[in-house]
């Protein structure tokens, strides 16, 4: 029922009286007084008064007020209808130069946004690299963990200018906010003595471009992604400040049965991991024989018994080096917790997630209880993996020495056509081409099994390693080659991946890989650490034409003789403004045709059961 049928409406006072408004009162005047009425009153009111001479003065400014008044009101008017005007106009005044920009995109403008939407696309199905409880808490970390290293005073002192200008020299790139300055001598990081003797031992003398910019960063506290060539020294750079790190806790406080460790460094093979953790332990080892507080560090990886390393855990320790599944199997285990741990590094970065080791990232994180500091080192980092894994970091920085994806230029890259069925023979006459130590590599384990068989019967000393040989297996390969019993070393591309084998003098790619960036991992096995080293590769009519297109690239970049084969290859985005793959780094194509984007998505659907090697992890 309405109140209305109820209730008469009735007015009970009368209606308020028209507004009147005088011109002292003008404040209040909330509607618009003619002029010629304001004149009025003004006159009425001045009649009313004895006019002397400053009054007459008076009103006449009062007459000049009023009018003035009036001018503005009628230029506010009009500039409304004006402003209304000018609005549309430029509505229409944008669309038109839209249209013209438009018409005027070039082809490769049109591209370069259709890229970006595949980008988009494929980042938008991919959950933040971050730990688990902190996606599903919406934990974010805004603020960078501070450290007590500081550079020396006169380091400090230098202007961004004079940072910028060794940057330069050293072909150092940074991006993120106040960058530690770059240091170019060991001596001024304020390291301990024994440590700078060791690195003097090792021939180390002065810090590569990425130590000395990316080793400031890491003292800092920084998170940081460090992009830079295979052999460039990086497990140094991500070593050194855990190192010292587990040095200063343990000085604070030493450490008992249960307690670590303060940081932990993730590899995506075995035996990349094994290595890193002997640099660790011989440098401990090092420190302490100098007097400095005994640090421990535990390796975690798959194919070992872990009692082995009972030792280490009953007594403690500082640093973990592993790969992600036996890291992932022993926190759920509880056979050690991450509570304490502050600094998490992962070598290879984006191999690793390439892997299918994301979700194992993913859960590793989760163990973090504080936040920690978070570095991801490779040679190649597509920009795919640097946006995603920007999430999982904290106002991070990038130090990028030359392009991600760039092959060393210490390498001499030779490709050469051979057939498929002549590869075995050509081999042997490839051999030749220098001195021991080589590697052959090949993406198919029985291949490599083949490669390995030839070469024993024609005499060749050659060991092999591959995701299906048990752990004692590549362990005695890699000890008999880096030994130098065995001259010839036949592997799968994984299972060798960021080795650092001295003096490798050849490296044969026997099957180009698909993919580039493996390419650049392979050949990265030799010119290392400013040493010049030969890589040859065998293409064929069975290699794609697009990693041909790649590889063309990736030679012209680096300066490398393009045998007519490759030269003749006629790029079908030449000239379209092409610079290279977003998703991979390749330069030969678009993310549009990237052959890695079919590689992941195959991956997805038969959820990493395809017959290439993967390691065996
Ligand atoms: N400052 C330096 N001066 C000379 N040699 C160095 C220096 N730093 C490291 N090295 C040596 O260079 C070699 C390659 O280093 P490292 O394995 O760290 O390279 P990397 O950048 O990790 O390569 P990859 O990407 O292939 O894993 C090692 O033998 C190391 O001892």
């Amino acid at each position: 029922m309405s109140s209305e049928s109820t209730f008469k409406r009735r007015r009970l006072s009368p209606p308020p009286a028209q507004p009147t408004y005088s011109l002292d009162d003008e404040d209040d005047a909330p509607a618009y007084v003619p002029v010629k009425k304001r004149r009025e009153a003004l006159l009425t009111k001045l009649a009313s008064k004895h006019v002397g001479g400053a009054q007459i003065a008076d009103q006449q400014r009062l007459e000049e007020e009023a009018e003035r008044e009036e001018r503005e009101r009628e230029e506010k008017e009009g500039k409304k209808q004006r402003t209304a005007q000018t609005l549309l106009q430029e509505a229409q005044e944008v669309k038109r130069l839209k249209a013209i920009a438009d018409a005027a995109k070039t082809d490769a403008d049109r591209k370069r946004e259709e890229e970006e939407k595949i980008l988009a696309a494929q980042s938008a199905g991919q959950k933040a690299l971050a730990g688990a409880e902190e996606l599903a808490k919406g934990i974010v970390y805004t603020e960078r963990l501070t450290t007590s290293w500081r550079p020396p005073a006169y380091i400090r002192d230098r202007t961004e200018e004079e940072n910028d200008k060794i940057r330069e020299k050293f072909h150092i790139l940074t991006a993120g906010d106040d960058v530690p300055p770059p240091i170019p001598d060991f001596r001024d990081m304020k390291l301990p003595k024994p440590l700078l003797d060791h690195l003097k031992n090792k021939k180390i003398m002065a810090p590569t471009p990425i130590q000395l910019q990316g080793l400031p960063v890491a003292f800092s506290g920084r998170d940081m992604i460090g992009i830079a060539f295979t052999g460039s020294g990086k497990t140094l750079a991500f070593s050194l400040p855990l190192l010292m790190f587990a040095l200063e806790e343990e000085k604070r406080i030493p450490f008992v049965q249960g307690e670590g460790p303060v940081g932990i460094i993730v590899c995506p093979s075995r035996e990349l991991a094994r290595q890193t953790y002997d640099g660790l332990v011989e440098m401990g080892k090092l420190m302490e024989q100098a007097g400095y507080p005994s640090v421990r560090t535990l390796l975690c990886i798959g194919g070992i018994n872990m009692a082995e390393q009972s030792q280490i855990m009953s007594r403690g320790f500082h640093m973990v080096v592993a790969t992600p599944g036996r890291l992932q199997d022993m926190l759920e285990k509880r056979k050690f917790g991450l509570t304490g741990c502050k600094y998490l590094c992962l070598d290879e970065a984006d191999r690793m997630i390439d892997m299918g080791f994301e979700e194992d990232v993913r859960n590793i994180m989760s163990f973090f209880k504080h936040q920690r500091q978070t570095l991801l080192f490779s040679a190649t980092m597509p920009k795919r993996i640097q946006d995603f894994a920007q999430q999982a970091l904290v106002q991070p920085i990038v130090v990028n020495v030359g392009r991600a994806g760039a092959a060393s230029m210490d390498i001499i890259q030779e490709v050469e056509y051979v057939k498929q069925e002549a590869k075995m023979v050509y081999l042997l006459e490839c051999l030749q081409k220098t001195a021991p130590p080589t590697i052959i590599f090949s993406d198919n384990k029985n291949e490599v099994d083949d490669i390995q068989e030839y070469l024993l019967l024609k005499g060749v000393e050659a060991v092999a390693i591959h995701g299906s040989k048990t752990q004692e297996e590549r362990e005695y390969a890699i000890k008999a080659f880096k030994t130098g019993k065995k001259d010839v070393m036949v592997a799968s591309g994984v299972a060798s991946k960021g080795l650092d084998f001295s003096e490798i003098q050849h490296v044969i790619n026997f099957t180009m890989p698909k993919e580039i960036e493996d390419y650049v991992h392979q050949i990265g096995r030799t010119g290392r650490s400013g040493k010049t080293g030969i890589a040859t590769t065998f293409v064929n009519m069975q290699t794609a034409e697009q990693t041909l297109l790649d590889l063309k690239y990736l030679l012209m970049e680096a300066k490398q003789k393009i045998p007519p084969f490759l030269a003749s290859i006629e790029d079908p985005n030449a000239g379209s403004g092409n610079l290279g793959c977003t998703n991979c780094g390749g330069l030969g194509h678009s993310i549009a045709n990237c052959p890695k984007l079919e590689e992941n998505q195959r991956r997805t659907v038969a959820g990493h059961m395809g017959g290439r090697d993967t390691g065996g992890y």
